[in-house]
């Protein structure tokens, strides 16, 4: 059976930047900010779904990502309703990729932003968490298009502190520099090859 390798980090931290290097390296990356982009977009599974709760977010068929971000910075309380109706699809996808990958991967990733909020790191082997300092952070918040300190704090707020999820992960991955997060990322692969790092599951 293949090592369920997670693979988290708090927003902007460098985690798809990451999960690109441990796809350089071969192996099967699960998305789930990916799987949320599909069920968003036209025909997407999620869409009837936040058409009943946010109307006016769904335009042309399709889930209009800042126009759902601005409801919910107008008004948080959305947040647990919007998760209760997005993240059991996401759950689907994401029972799908290991049917996918089943046999055909020694070592599978799980990119997923809400890893230890939502328990998902129960369904893992090991995690690798992402980490910068916090003014790394921001400064790369900023740089993104639609993206203030308000819109940021409140996302950054409804996930768990970098340093506890820093204090639970088995591994580390400083993203800085490219260059370290790459020698992270190989080392990592390294170990769990090594046998190091065994999967708990048989
Ligand atoms: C909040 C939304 C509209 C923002 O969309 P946007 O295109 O700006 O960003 P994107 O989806 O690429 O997510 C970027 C990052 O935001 C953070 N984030 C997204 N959703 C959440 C959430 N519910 N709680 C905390 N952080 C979140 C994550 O760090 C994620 O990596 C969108 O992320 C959303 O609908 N989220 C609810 C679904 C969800 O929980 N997704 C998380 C993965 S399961
Ligand atoms: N190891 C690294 N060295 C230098 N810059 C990096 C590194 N990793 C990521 N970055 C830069 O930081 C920014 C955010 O990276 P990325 O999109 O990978 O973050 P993320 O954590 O996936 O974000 P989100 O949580 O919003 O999905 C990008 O501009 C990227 O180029």
């Amino acid at each position: 059976m293949a090592f369920v390798l997670g693979l988290t980090g708090s927003i902007g931290m460098g985690k798809s930047t990451t999960a690109a290097m441990f796809r350089d390296e071969g192996l099967p990356v699960w998305d789930a900010d990916a799987a949320v982009h599909a069920l968003y977009a036209p025909g997407g599974a999620a869409v009837p779904k936040v058409a009943g709760l946010v109307p006016e977010a769904v335009v042309g068929g399709a889930v209009d990502r800042p126009a759902l971000r601005a409801a919910l910075e107008r008004d948080p309380s959305l947040f647990p309703r919007l998760e209760a109706l997005v993240h059991p699809l996401v759950a689907e996808d994401r029972e799908r990729f290991h049917r996918a990958t089943q046999g055909k991967a020694d070592i599978v990733v799980l990119d997923v932003p809400l890893l230890y909020e939502r328990g998902i790191d129960r369904d893992c082997d090991g995690v690798a968490v992402v980490s910068a300092l916090p003014e790394t952070q921001m400064r790369r918040l900023l740089a993104r298009p639609g993206m203030d300190a308000e819109a940021a704090a409140l996302l950054i707020g409804r996930q768990m502190p970098d340093a506890e999820k820093r204090k639970r992960a088995r591994w580390v991955v400083p993203t800085e520099t490219l260059e370290e997060a790459r020698a992270a990322v190989r080392g990592i692969v390294a170990e769990i090859r090594g046998g190091a790092a065994a999967p708990r599951r048989s």
